[in-house]
């Protein structure tokens, strides 16, 4: 396993132009079983989460390219319901799988996903789900069987707004006899990039952004390619390097954003005393003065504060003035890195789901592990304001997620580089 070696202390400035968005690409690439067809995804990451999925497609049956900036996947070929186990346990989002394997085949056989460990994880809400539409469900020795002699509109109520149980039913649904509506529904904006992506292949879908989503299943022989579609610029990323920047009191202009998508932080960060100017697809922020603690940071479903950007923040609020306190709400288990953050000299209480962080005027370079994807993020800016040299591993996990994060970081000035 790689390692980044970081000596901290230099100030992040200059110019980046943010990465696709991991969250987007992850359904939209799952989505591409349901037209038979050849499809060009345009600003898709080149990250392992993306090449985990391509794999899976591949072994499905479908051709998939990757080209300048995205992917072309051609599903015409796919023949198999089946996905290896292997593949299915690398990361989360190969449950999205079941929906349109569902939707194309009648059936799918699946073991439980992998993903970030980050507290219990269930797949209960996609399954309940699916069984309302028509789906017969058979769960033992780790793997789920299910299928449906047709697909059936329905009802759904969430009990909650799980985005990957939102995605994985608009999926299915797209492809049911029938209405579907979902009730509770996840309103991310890597749902309304789902629905935008599936519309353009000739699905019936409003209400994404909402807490109600409406599907009217259509025929899979009215489905079209998709000759060229454009994923949404990730958010979570965005804030990682906006976090990172006013981490090491820098100045930076961020392209390929959607300001919009990344409010909830802003206003965390506008209220620490960072100056940002946002427009459209820009954003600029500087952080020159000493910044404040947050008295209140709660991880919630969009527009919430996002739990993607909770360890990240934690490092910043390290060095803040004054103490800080952080919910979070989504995740049982979301605080390994505040463990990893101690041995550089922060002071964060944990009880339960809340964190205390007393600022401290500076982090310390130390040897720390990486144990989940934002974890690892989080370790890497806290090394970039620390004092001293600062050793990253288990970064397999950041390049789950981040595009060329060390060279990105690089070119705005930090000494970060990966060890192997
Ligand atoms: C690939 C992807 O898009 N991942 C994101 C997605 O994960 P993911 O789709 O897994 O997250 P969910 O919104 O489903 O999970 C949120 C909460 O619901 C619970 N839950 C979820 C499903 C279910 O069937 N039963 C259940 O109890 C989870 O345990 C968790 O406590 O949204 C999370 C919350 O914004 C983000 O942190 C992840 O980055
Ligand atoms: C938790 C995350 O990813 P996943 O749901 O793919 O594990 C994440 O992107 O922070």
């Amino acid at each position: 396993m790689g390692a980044f070696l970081i000596n901290g202390g230099y100030r992040l400035e200059g110019k980046l132009k943010v990465q696709g968005s991991k969250n987007a690409s992850l359904p939209i690439l799952a989505a591409t079983i349901l037209n038979s067809n050849k499809n060009i995804i345009k600003n898709m990451p080149d990250i392992i989460d993306i090449s985990v999925m391509m794999s899976i497609l591949r072994i499905l049956g479908a051709k998939v390219l990757r080209i300048d900036d995205g992917v072309i996947v051609d599903t015409s070929n796919v023949d198999k319901w089946e996905v290896p186990e292997i593949l299915m346990r690398k990361m989360r989002s190969s449950i999205i799988l079941m929906g349109p394997l569902l939707a194309k085949f009648g059936r799918v056989r699946v073991s439980y996903p992998g993903g970030c460990e980050i507290g219990p994880r269930p797949i209960d809400l996609h399954l309940k789900g699916l069984a309302a539409l028509g789906v017969e469900i058979k769960e033992g020795y780790g793997f789920i069987t299910a299928e449906t002699g047709k697909l059936k509109g329905n009802d759904i109520h969430l009990d909650f707004p799980s985005v990957g149980a939102t995605e994985n039913l608009m999926i299915a649904a797209a492809l049911a006899e029938g209405r579907t509506v979902i009730r509770n529904a996840a309103k991310e904006p890597e749902i309304i990039d789902l629905q935008n992506f599936l519309n353009r292949m000739g699905c019936q879908i409003r209400g994404a952004g909402t807490d109600t989503i409406k599907i009217t299943g259509c025929k899979i022989e009215d489905l079209k390619p998709v000759d060229e579609y454009s994923v949404i610029p990730d958010r979570i990323a965005a804030g990682t390097y906006l976090i990172a920047c006013a981490a090491t009191k820098g100045h930076v202009i961020l392209e390929n954003v959607i300001s919009e998508h990344i409010e909830p932080l802003l206003a965390k960060m506008r209220e620490m005393g960072c100056n940002i100017n946002s427009y459209n697809d820009r954003i600029e922020l500087t952080a020159e003065e000493p910044l404040k603690a947050l008295e209140n940071l709660r991880t919630l479903p969009y527009p919430g504060f996002p739990t993607d950007l909770q360890a990240p923040m934690m490092s910043l609020l390290s060095i803040a003035e004054g103490t800080s306190v952080i919910i979070e709400t989504i995740f049982e288990n979301r605080f390994k890195h505040a463990e990893e953050l101690r041995r550089m000299g922060a002071n964060i209480k944990i009880n339960g789901n809340t964190a205390i962080i007393t600022g401290v005027k500076k982090l310390t370079g130390a040897v720390v592990e990486a144990k989940d994807l934002r974890a690892g993020a989080a370790l890497v800016i806290a090394g970039l304001c620390a004092e001293g040299t600062t050793v990253v591993e288990g970064i397999s996990h950041i390049e789950r997620g981040y595009e060329n994060f060390d060279r990105n970081l690089q070119n705005l000035g930090a000494r970060i580089t990966r060890i192997d």
